[in-house]
């Protein structure tokens, strides 16, 4: 599939859609091929500041930001929060070309919504993306709407594998894929947090502590992106019989853990369902 033509622009660009525009100007798309929008000027300085070449509106100064920018894309993303996604649909409906690929990464925010904010026919693509896209290390999901074609999916997954892993599913599974890779950054870094906090209890200088859960959550990370890597024996290597590393394990296991893990993450899926249910009553 060549992007060599593409013009991609992002509509809103905070904390996700920037994680995934550094990834992909990173992987060498030409910024000349890519926008931006956001609300406020000082943002868009910022970001134009950050990526060189980059073409940043913003709505606050100019209220045609998003359809200009959205007229002119081949693909376009959508990164605005859930609530705010059908105002912007209704915002650029009229201006799109028929076959420019909408991507929305917006939680609970579902194809059937999307595909009801904009003409018929348009191509939609609903994806669930990670903040470690900004570096390559990102997974991605993307379901397909009614008129997105495989040639669609194929353009979505090659302009996002510069972010890090692209996978498919049915967006029956978009809510959980949510609940462990979308929120599941969130999950290391409390992680890494906790630890922190562990150290400073067991007698080390706050300072310390943190450098030494971060640098562990890290030098983790990086193990398990090695290719083949599996997490348990990865677990197991650390772990000498009868040892320290057993008596944490056997601790956060008596304790139940896991199931406060899984909780959690049923938590976060829960969630998606209800905003999906009070976005759908609007
Ligand atoms: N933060 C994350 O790790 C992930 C976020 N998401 C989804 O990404 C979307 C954005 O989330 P974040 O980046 O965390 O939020 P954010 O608040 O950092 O970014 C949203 C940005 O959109 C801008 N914006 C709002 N309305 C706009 C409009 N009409 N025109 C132009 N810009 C507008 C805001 O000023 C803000 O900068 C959400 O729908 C969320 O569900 C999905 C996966 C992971
Ligand atoms: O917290 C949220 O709602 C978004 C979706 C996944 C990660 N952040």
């Amino acid at each position: 599939m060549d992007t060599g033509h593409i013009n991609l622009t992002f509509l809103g660009c905070g904390s996700m859609n920037e994680a995934i525009l550094g990834g992909i100007l990173a992987g060498g798309l030409p910024a000349a091929q890519v926008s931006a929008t956001v609300r406020r000027p000082e943002r868009a300085a910022e970001l134009r500041e950050r990526y060189d070449g980059l073409t940043v509106l913003a709505g606050n100064e100019d209220p045609e930001a998003n359809r200009t920018a959205a007229a002119g894309a081949d693909v376009v993303i959508l990164g605005v929060k859930p609530v705010g996604v059908a105002a912007l649909l209704a915002e650029i409906a009229p201006v799109l070309k028929p076959g420019t690929v909408v991507i929305s990464v917006a939680a609970a925010v579902s194809l059937e919504l999307l595909e009801a904010g904009l003409p018929a026919g348009q191509p939609v693509i609903r994806s669930m993306p990670n903040t470690p896209s900004r570096l390559g290390r990102g997974v991605v999901s993307l379901s397909a709407g009614t008129s997105a074609g495989e040639e669609e999916m194929a353009l979505a997954a090659e302009l996002l594998s510069s972010t890090g892993r692209v996978v498919q599913v049915p967006e029956e599974q978009v809510d959980a894929v949510s609940a462990v890779s979308g929120s599941g950054p969130a999950y290391a870094f409390y992680l890494a947090e906790a630890m922190a906090r562990a150290g400073v209890e067991l007698g080390l200088d706050p300072e310390l502590s943190a450098i030494l859960a971060r640098d562990t959550v890290a030098g983790a990370g990086y193990m398990l992106a090695e290719p083949g890597a599996d997490a348990t024996a990865l677990r197991r290597a650390v772990s000498s019989p009868n040892g320290t590393t057993e008596a944490a394990i056997r601790s956060f296991d008596e304790q139940g853990l896991p199931d406060v893990i899984a909780r959690g993450a049923r938590a976060a899926a829960e969630r998606a369902a209800e905003i999906t249910a009070e976005l759908s009553a609007k």
